[in-house]
């Protein structure tokens, strides 16, 4: 193997630390709401982890547990008793919801402002038009873990397997920003491997296991793997890492890549949210209007 492993965790640890640094700056400790409705084993593993990362940075974990056959009105009246509490400075509706309920239009519910997920429309049309707002969390950790590994993204060109809300397109427009020259594929992008081996910076993000192999990656080039897939043989991304390393001059492993920045990044935006809040002139006490 010959690729440099790209070390989520480590600089998932760094982002943390900076965050509970900037928590003690602000005048009054951000809230995180995680609302988890139902009780599927694997969301209910992922949020007890942005919890227990919310409150060692100094925050305040307001969690919200919902049955999961709770009603679509009564899900929508929650989210609105958070958007009107001070004390909440971030909500995550964490998905996937149960199947009756609708989660576009309980997504909308959530005020831009506390939208910490950056799912919200509004989130998204502020990132497309490079306008300040609340980033999705997972593709702000893929850029996170580019600069941490000095991977010059002005310039390179970036192709981005996967085109979901969640991910490929808030990536696209974050690597625009950076001056990348960006190509999307999907799944009807004819000879994908021919587009991908022109990546300097390849993002799988298709959440098929296994998609990118060693003939579908330059060499030298950057992989990150979005993909994370609980199969027989433990977690898998959408990256052949063993054979993919051959080749790469670097790659996120899963696990302990990108996975891990997530929840850092959320727990950024759940500061930038109480910082925002803050200078607008509304303190988490309630006090100032
Ligand atoms: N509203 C909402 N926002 C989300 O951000 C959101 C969501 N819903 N639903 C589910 C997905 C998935 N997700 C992950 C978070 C952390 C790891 C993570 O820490 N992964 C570890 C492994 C943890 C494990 O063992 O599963 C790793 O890759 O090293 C993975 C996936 C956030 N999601």
């Amino acid at each position: 193997m010959t690729a440099t492993i790209i070390d989520g965790k480590a600089v998932a640890r760094l982002v943390r630390e900076r965050t509970a640094r900037e928590v003690t700056e602000l005048p009054d400790a951000p809230g995180l709401a995680t609302v988890l409705v139902g009780d599927d084993p694997a969301s209910a593993v992922y949020v007890s982890s942005k919890r227990k990362h919310c409150v060692q940075a100094g925050m305040r974990d307001l969690h919200q547990h919902l049955p999961g056959d709770i009603s679509q009105r009564a899900l929508a009246t929650t989210l609105e008793e958070l958007n009107a509490d001070p004390r909440v400075t971030g909500i995550l509706l964490q998905l996937p919801l149960p199947e009756h309920l609708d989660a576009p239009s309980l997504i909308a519910r959530i005020d831009p402002d506390k939208d910490v997920d950056g799912l919200t429309t509004l989130s998204a049309g502020r990132l497309a038009q490079g306008a300040p707002g609340l980033r999705p969390c997972t593709p702000s950790g893929v850029i996170e873990l580019l600069d941490a590994y000095q991977i010059p993204i002005e310039g390179a060109h970036a192709v981005v397997v996967g085109r979901s809300e969640l991910v490929g397109k808030p990536l696209t427009h974050l690597l625009l920003r950076r001056n990348a020259t960006v190509t999307v594929c999907h799944s009807r992008t004819r000879d994908l491997a021919s587009v991908t081996r022109q990546a300097d910076i390849l993002i799988a993000a298709a959440g098929v296991p296994g998609l990118v192999g060693p003939d579908a990656v330059k060499p030298g080039a950057t992989v990150i793997d979005v993909g994370i897939h609980r199969t027989d043989d433990g977690l898998r991304g959408d990256v052949d890492f063993a054979t993919v390393a051959d080749v790469a001059g670097a790659i996120t492993p899963v696990p302990g890549g990108v996975g891990p920045m997530t929840i850092a990044m959320l727990l950024q935006n759940t500061v930038t949210a109480a910082a925002a809040r803050c200078a607008a002139g509304r303190f988490a006490s309630g006090v100032a209007s």
